[in-house]
């Protein structure tokens, strides 16, 4: 890999990291509380395309496995993985992943600012969204034992915050595309 592509990659690592440190707001009827990780999953992913997306969420996740306090709240060690958080923060590298894929066949093909900056919702939405909840609804049901459709209705209420996160990830994905349009290759 090039060194250019690892110091991206560590870069928005580092990214996630400090988004993840702003204090998260914890909810009183779930164990998963409001924070910027997908936030940072979404911009790795639309910034930097698929494989470098993942890769920067990968290596903040390994981070936080070793026991650095870099998960939101000062977190981290493996034990943080097993919890009811465990879903979306495995989720994160997936989402990056589908966020990057997305952004290059919709927002890299578009005609036009606003086309572009519909593809990167779009992308935003799908993976930072829809793939992360995928990947952390299920697991956060199984083990608070709530049950599949209390963990989707407990969810919704992260949707509002999300979408904003997803609005903000694409206007700056399409706004850094106009003056560096390689750094999604
Ligand atoms: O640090 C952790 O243990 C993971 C927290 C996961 C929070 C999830 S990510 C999707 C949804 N949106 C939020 O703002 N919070 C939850």
């Amino acid at each position: 890999m090039k060194s250019s592509n690892t110091v991206l990659i560590a870069l928005f690592a580092a990214l996630i990291v400090v988004l993840s440190l702003i204090p998260p707001i914890p909810l009183p009827a779930i164990p998963v509380p409001v924070t910027l990780q997908t936030l940072g999953a979404m911009l790795a992913g639309a910034m930097l395309g698929p494989v470098r997306g993942a890769l920067a969420c990968l290596l903040y996740l390994a981070l936080a496995a070793v026991g650095l306090p870099v998960l939101p709240g000062g977190r981290g060690g493996l034990g943080a993985f097993f919890g009811p958080t465990g879903g979306f923060l495995v989720g994160l590298v997936a989402g990056a992943f589908v966020t990057g894929w997305l952004a290059r066949r919709l927002a890299g093909r578009a005609a036009g600012g606003a086309a572009r900056f519909a593809g990167y919702v779009a992308a935003c939405v799908v993976g930072g969204i829809a793939v992360v909840y995928a990947c952390g609804v299920p697991w956060l049901a199984a083990v608070t034992k709530m049950g599949f459709t209390k963990a989707v209705l407990a969810v919704a209420v992260f949707l509002p915050g999300d979408l904003a996160k997803a609005l903000v990830a694409a206007w700056v994905a399409s706004r850094v595309e106009r003056v560096w349009p390689m750094l999604g290759r």
